[in-house]
């Protein structure tokens, strides 16, 4: 009965979608429950395994995070988690739904595949909600709240700078409210015994809630198989694996036996870990956005941020007169360079005009193909020259010096472009820093400053070559 108290009044006390910014805390974020149980005697009580070393303890910017007490061998296993213990949308996706579930199975399916987060956290909220929960230790230490941007104020959605991301966090508020009114017509008059939520109310904000929960702590692992032999990706909550913070260079990675039906899951130590180090795993490859987006957080000095474009002719043509190139044509290119252009999937039937700068490619592959194509006249050269080749910054000039500087100079024009977009400079936004932001308002100029500085990387960059290709025509004189 207690429980059952304490439970109402955390999922009363839910904030609504945008008041929670001020108080949303990167380093500290609250549990659920205050005095929430050892999640690592329950591990084990479940027959899981947790290593001598590894504890639970405060990171200093990262909130909770697991901690070698001594040496750990590299090869070690950390933790191993059977079966039964990690949260997954289970036998909803098997078909052997029951009345309660198969109504979760009818809105998860009113959930976009993109925003596949949502689909285990009705799991999630149904789990939260239910008194006696077999997962309530798990769900009890999970964070109150989440930095991610659908909770920030206004403001702060605006400080972000970036349209691209600023339509992905409305998508995902508009998404929030219009599936809160899909919850609330598929929960009305229900009885509490066939409510999947136990007759408590679900808004955007618990959706919210249970929906980034689920971002920044799922891990998609094999599912079952497909008829071709491929595995299905299947997210899954890992109850005290999901405590490891996240790094590029990791010293942990997560292991799954082959055996599907009734496999463990696995943290083994990739390297050797130190006394006092943190147990650390890669959660990907992301770009800035994605860390935000999904998990609150933004990495300083990404090699894999960039910066979205979109491929427009007349946009095009503006840098590249800006950068002193004669007569460019991308808003009218000649037919052979419409058809390369197809090729690169920048013009057609249904083009995907979304062309990025920064990242490992530095100029992504297709931009950069249609500019060496678009600023070269010598039909022929071009078409004796491999499409991959001229998708590559490595093959160096492949239609001439002459063609690859002005490319360049081209990109180096959009870079100047997109930083003009952005209302404030890095210096002021360092000054506002240094004034003592928090919270979100610290996280989107954080953001704000890393994307400015992946275009100032990018100019940099192809300024160094620009400079290379200019000396190597001079010796050629
Ligand atoms: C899977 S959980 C890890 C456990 C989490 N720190 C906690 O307190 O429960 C992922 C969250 O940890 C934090 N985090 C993980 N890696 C981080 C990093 N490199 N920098 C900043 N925050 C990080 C973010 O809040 C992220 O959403």
């Amino acid at each position: 009965m207690a429980a059952s108290k304490a439970l109402m009044a955390s999922l009363n006390h839910l904030r609504p979608l945008t008041c929670a910014a001020s108080s949303v805390s990167a380093s500290y974020p609250a549990r659920l429950v205050p005095q929430s149980p050892d999640l690592i005697k329950w591990v084990r009580k479940e027959g899981g395994f947790v290593h001598q070393a590894v504890n639970i303890a405060q990171d200093e910017s990262k909130g909770l995070g697991l901690v070698a007490s001594e040496e750990i061998p590299r090869g070690s296993d950390l933790i191993v988690l059977p079966h039964h213990v990690p949260l997954r949308f289970g036998s909803l996706e098997s078909g052997h739904e029951d009345a309660l579930d198969s109504l979760l199975v009818d809105l998860a399916r009113q959930v976009p595949e993109e925003l596949w987060a949502m689909k285990l956290g009705l799991k999630l909220l149904q789990e939260r909600a239910k008194v006696g929960s077999f997962w309530w230790p798990y769900i009890s230490n999970l964070p109150e709240m989440y930095s991610v941007p659908i909770f920030f104020q206004g403001e702060d959605i605006k400080n972000l700078q970036y349209a691209p991301l600023l339509h992905q966090v409305n998508k995902r508020c508009r998404f929030l409210l219009d599936f809160e009114k899909e919850v609330k017509r598929a929960l009305h008059n229900l009885k509490p015994d066939k409510h999947p939520f136990g007759g408590q109310e679900v808004d955007a904000s618990s959706l919210g809630w249970a929906m980034s929960a689920v971002s920044s702590r799922a891990f998609r692992l094999y599912g079952n198989k497909r008829s071709d032999g491929t595995h299905i990706d299947i997210p899954m909550m890992l109850p005290l694996i999901d405590m490891c913070n996240h790094s590029f260079n990791p010293n942990a990675q997560i292991v799954q036996e082959q055996n599907i039906g009734n496999s463990k899951m696995q943290v083994v130590a990739e390297t050797e870990i130190k006394q006092d180090s943190p147990l650390l795993l890669n959660y990907g490859c992301l770009s800035n956005d994605l860390f935000l987006l999904d998990y609150g957080f933004v990495i300083p000095s990404n090699p894999y941020d960039c910066i979205e474009l979109k491929y427009d002719g007349a946009f095009l043509d503006a840098a590249s007169m800006a950068a002193g190139v004669a007569s460019p044509n991308f808003s009218a290119p000649a037919p052979w360079q419409e058809q390369i252009l197809s090729e690169l999937n920048l013009a057609g039937k249904a083009p995907d005009l979304k062309v990025s700068l920064g990242g490992q490619e530095i100029v992504e592959g297709r931009l950069l193909a249609a500019l060496r194509v678009l600023l070269a006249s010598d039909m022929e050269a071009v078409q004796n020259c491999d499409l991959s080749a001229l998708k590559s910054l490595a093959a160096e000039a492949p239609l001439g010096i002459a063609n690859e500087v002005a490319a360049f100079r081209t990109a180096i024009a959009l870079c100047v472009i997109a930083l003009g977009h952005f209302p404030t400079k890095i210096m002021e936004d360092e000054s506002l820093l240094s004034k003592g932001a928090s919270g979100s308002t610290e996280l989107a100029i954080q953001f704000r400053i890393q994307k400015k500085s992946v275009i100032i990387d990018v100019m940099r960059d192809l300024t160094r070559r620009v400079r290379l290709l200019s000396s190597k025509e001079k010796c050629k004189v």
